[in-house]
């Protein structure tokens, strides 16, 4: 660490901190404006400000209104534990005598947000529903920086070739716990760059977003929809299990994310994926295919308070105003996607969410209008797939407890009629 690093990543942070943008963009965007940085020096920034914001709440009831700068060094000193003496590059005089009142005061006693490292409004909407020391844990949990996941693509590799091109590349991993797909690397190596990506044989995916695969679990021949295929990331999986036939739909409204898919679907040799943009869940296209499909995946839009690893930034660009629109959103998508489904057939809703409103609360209020639909248990089919994960009826992934993000599921099947 140096004074003139530390100055830029107080920079970087001050872009961040508007919040206006998700912090990888805002991150994106300095670095394209001071392209002087080293790689070296862009990790170290990245790590600095992601770290801080990983732990902004605590800091900010520990030191109390404070300047970015302030906040960094706190950071360095209270959570990173690092001496005085080796801040002694990049503290002036004045941040001497601020860190010395900073480390002397004790401020009042510890709010839950504040050990759980979440928003108020997220900590008194969970308090509903769980005890106080179960919000720590889950908090906690988000606090760490998540593990490189691969999935490998089964329609293309093999995972003994996969594992030994890893091996000779001189790359760690190992096993992922539950997904028979998965591979956890050690650290975070450049693996857009390695042969086994770029031929498409290997994807980068949370071992989560794996296991919501299992759930759909597609048959080959089958005719299936991923209804907010995004960029893909489930419908590269979900053709991949249909061995790359069938009938895979993937609909999304948002046309950039659907042309981010093309270059995947190239990458990964399906020729089952068929991406359409769609104008909205109410798109004439679904009308053409209600009652048709074996089954559907609504990997609903979503708050994404279950990716804090990664986005810890949504502490603060998410609310309960942006909430109660989302909710509206996916009660909607819901309700549309069901239409397609046929008597037999399969829905699953999942969300990246840790807050019952977007989960369980979505899925009682579904049942209560389509009582033609019924849940089928997410422990019974993984577990028919030789998968030992049992979270219930519902598929419910935490960080603290399963090492993936925090991802809700539940499996509802048409009944036959
Ligand atoms: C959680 S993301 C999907 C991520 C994706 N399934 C993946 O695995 O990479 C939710 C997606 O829903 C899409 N979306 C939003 N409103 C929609 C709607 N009315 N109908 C279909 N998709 C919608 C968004 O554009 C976004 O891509």
């Amino acid at each position: 660490m140096n004074a003139q690093l530390f100055q830029q990543a107080s920079q970087a942070l001050s872009q961040i901190k508007t919040f206006k943008h998700p912090a990888d963009v805002s991150l994106s965007y300095f670095f394209r404006n001071n392209p002087q940085l080293g790689q070296q020096d862009r990790n170290w920034i990245a790590e600095t400000v992601f770290g801080l914001l990983r732990n902004k709440i605590w800091i900010d009831w520990r030191i109390g209104p404070s300047s970015g700068r302030q906040q960094l060094i706190a950071y360095f000193r209270l959570v990173k534990g690092l001496p005085q003496k080796e801040l002694a590059t990049i503290l002036r005089e004045e941040d001497i005598e601020w860190l010395k009142k900073a480390m002397e005061q004790t401020p009042a006693e510890m709010p839950i947000s504040a050990q759980a490292e979440l928003p108020e409004w997220v900590c008194s909407r969970l308090k509903a529903h769980m005890q106080d020391a179960d919000i720590i844990q889950i908090g906690r949990g988000m606090k760490e920086s998540a593990p490189l996941d691969l999935r490998i693509n089964t329609f293309k590799a093999q995972r003994a070739i996969i594992e030994a091109q890893l091996q000779k590349s001189g790359l760690e991993y190992s096993a992922t716990p539950f997904s028979p797909f998965g591979l956890r690397l050690k650290g975070k190596p450049a693996i857009h760059k390695h042969p086994a990506f770029v031929h498409g044989d290997v994807e980068v995916q949370d071992e989560g977003s794996q296991i919501l695969g299992l759930l759909v679990a597609p048959k080959r021949q089958e005719m299936v929809v991923d209804f907010c295929a995004g960029a893909g990331g489930k419908t590269l999986l979900l053709g991949a299990m249909m061995a790359s036939q069938g009938r895979l739909y993937a609909f999304d409204v948002a046309e950039k994310r659907i042309n981010n898919l093309k270059p995947r679907l190239k990458r990964s040799g399906l020729s089952n994926v068929h991406p359409q943009l769609i104008t909205s869940e109410n798109d004439q296209r679904i009308k053409r295919l209600a009652g048709k499909i074996d089954r559907v995946l609504v990997d609903a839009p979503c708050s994404g308070l279950g990716t804090l690893r990664r986005n810890p930034d949504l502490k603060w660009r998410q609310n309960e105003v942006g909430l109660a629109e989302i909710l509206q959103k996916q009660k909607a998508i819901l309700q549309s996607a069901a239409r397609l489904v046929k008597p037999g057939g399969r829905l699953v809703y999942a969300t990246c969410s840790i807050l019952p409103e977007e989960n369980e609360d979505q899925i009682t209020a579904f049942l209560e209008k389509n009582p033609d639909f019924e849940i089928t248990s997410a422990k019974e089919v993984l577990e028919q797939q030789r998968v030992e994960l049992d979270t219930g009826d519902f598929l419910k992934l935490y960080p603290h407890q399963h090492s993936t993000d925090g991802f809700f599921a539940a499996i509802l099947t048409r009944k036959a009629s």
